[in-house]
């Protein structure tokens, strides 16, 4: 799914308005209905008084026409007009007239209002300020916002919070509405992604308004956000006329005294995704443990006892995972080097294999073309550098991953890949998945698809999304608290088959 910036917005709702020849009133009008419907279906008519806060451009336009709806059907309201401009849009005046003809007579709110008492009971719709928010809010206005904000009513966000700029960290944090849920007109904003502005928000899901598809299908964007259809897409099937050689040979390179389960792990998922063998590289000490708790496993063995000295694999893998458990040490930065000099088939780093590059930038320049690099946001940091917010970080990320040809991999809550200038956010997993070893576990996965043939961009977008399914499919049996990256290994088998079992709830998710 498409992400679009607010100017891309803008131009869907012209060219629908021309090529549907509709006016832009009667596309409020699609939106309201929409609006309506959702809030009607679950209320069902209760007596709840609903405040509805709309501001004088479109988005406080949609929450006037949406007043008038739950007014008709009998709901009790209170539209309140945050009156922060003298610019009124065209359809935010027609609908204000239309409420008037209706008898309902909102109260406006300006600067020198006293605040209208909210019960946490209540229901907030926030339609004070769309994707045209470009300043801050003046003082009254954020005093308004922390106003509905300390009431512990469920705010229910038409489009975007208010206050949340489309594509900018918001300045003043505690000026921006913070949403119980958000009904975002047919498509999603990037801030609902990030750690820093997806934080206002808990919910969200998507109102179809029928924007042109003729526009929306060939424009150009900079961030996808992936679901259900587009990973159903990159699924290669397995072959009746197959054997595990057409799976490939994968090998997990790492592991140090103490840390050999990571290797383990990882080995283990990279079975689990499909992988048709798998050998693990690693130091003496580990041998026995891998051999015994993973019997689907190759060791080969460092001769050095407690960490790898050398890397040398005495055949041609399809991929190589490197850097779990690895440690940082003399030796073992030497053994990485060299093994770097002589590859050039893409790998999959992780970890260590991360902080290595971050103490030695220079040998980014031996790192092959289009590997998968899968930092947390701490080994990102050590590799980047400070960022001054979530969408510098998303720029000197991009920066870094064009400049070396890599997939860089972001993970975090939405992990976000990022491959030639493009961006594609997950929409899997969840916080169980902030446990010892899960990123592990997703190294093992991406080196098994690349084992199987997927393409890099492909295997880190697969996997990074069956990762996270696997991540939801333990946390619905176990709860979010008990899981464990063994958990989620366990669970890739169930995450494979809800691939093509599970129907997509439209536009739904947790942000
Ligand atoms: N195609 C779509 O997506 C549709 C969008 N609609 C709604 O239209 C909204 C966008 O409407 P608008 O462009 O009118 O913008 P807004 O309603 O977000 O803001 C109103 C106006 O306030 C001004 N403004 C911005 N920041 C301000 C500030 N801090 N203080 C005072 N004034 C400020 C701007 O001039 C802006 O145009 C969307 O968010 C959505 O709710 C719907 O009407 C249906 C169609
Ligand atoms: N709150 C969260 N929501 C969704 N996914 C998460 C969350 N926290 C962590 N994850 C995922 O779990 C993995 C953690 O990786 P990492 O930090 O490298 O763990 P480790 O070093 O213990 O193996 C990543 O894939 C990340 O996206
Ligand atoms: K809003």
């Amino acid at each position: 799914m498409k992400i679009f910036t607010a100017q891309q917005i803008y131009q869907a709702d012209k060219f629908t308005i021309e090529h549907q020849q509709i006016s832009s009133d009667q596309l409020m009008e699609r939106a309201a209905i929409q609006l309506f419907e959702w809030m009607h279906s679950r209320l069902q008519g209760a007596e709840v008084i609903i405040q509805l806060f709309c501001g004088i451009g479109n988005n406080g336009g949609d929450g006037i026409a949406l007043a008038r709806l739950l007014k008709e059907a009998g709901y009790t309201i209170q539209v309140h007009v945050v009156n922060y401009s003298e610019t009124r849009s065209k359809d935010f005046l027609l609908n204000l007239e239309r409420l008037k003809d209706r008898k309902i007579w909102p109260d406006f709110i300006n600067d020198d209002s006293s605040l209208p008492e909210i019960s946490p009971n209540d229901i907030i719709v926030d339609a004070i300020f769309g994707i045209g928010l470009n300043r801050e809010p003046s003082d009254w206005v954020g005093k308004l916002i922390q106003h509905i904000n300390q009431s512990q009513a469920f705010v229910l966000s038409v489009d975007i919070p208010s206050g949340l700029p489309a594509s900018q960290v918001p300045s003043t944090t505690d000026h921006v509405i913070r949403a119980s849920y958000v009904l975002s007109i047919q498509l999603p904003k990037l801030v609902f992604f990030l750690p820093e502005t997806g934080v206002y928000l808990n919910q969200w899901e998507l109102l179809d308004i029928g924007l042109n598809t003729g526009f929306l299908g060939p424009e150009q964007v900079a961030f996808h956000f992936v679901t259900l259809p587009e990973v159903q897409s990159m699924y290669r099937p397995r072959l009746k006329f197959s054997h595990k050689g057409t799976y490939g040979h994968s090998v997990i390179v790492g592991g140090s005294y103490g840390k050999i389960g990571a290797v383990q792990m990882a080995a283990d998922a990279c079975l689990r995704a499909g992988s048709g063998l798998v050998t693990a590289y690693i130091p003496e000490c580990g041998y026995e443990s891998i051999q015994t708790a993973l019997p689907e496993a190759m060791v080969l063995t460092d001769e050095e006892d407690n960490f790898l000295t050398s890397i040398d694999i005495p055949f041609d893998p399809s991929a190589i995972g490197i850097g779990i458990g690895m440690g940082t040490g003399e030796k073992v930065v030497k053994a990485f080097e060299s093994f770097l000099k002589k590859t050039d088939q893409p790998l999959v780093i992780d970890a260590d294999g991360l902080n290595i590059l971050s103490k030695k930038p220079e040998l980014f320049k031996y790192v092959p073309k289009a590997s998968i690099l899968t930092p947390h946001p701490k080994e990102l940091q050590r590799m980047i550098g400070d960022w001054k917010d979530d969408f510098d970080k998303l720029e000197k990320a991009k920066a870094l991953a064009t400049k070396y040809g890599i997939v860089l991999v972001l993970k975090g809550v939405h992990t976000i890949t990022l491959y030639n200038g493009l961006g594609y956010i997950n929409s899997t997993g969840n916080p169980g998945m902030a446990t010892a070893g899960s990123g592990d576990v997703l190294t093992g996965i991406l080196t098994g698809l690349i084992a199987q043939g997927y393409d890099s961009l492909q295997a880190a977008i697969f996997g990074v999304y069956l990762h996270g399914l696997a991540g939801d499919v333990t946390a619905s049996i176990e709860s979010y608290d008990a899981v464990k990256a063994t958990g989620i290994i366990s669970n890739i088998g169930k995450a494979y088959l809800e691939l093509f079992k599970r129907p997509e709830v439209e536009g739904g998710n947790t942000a």
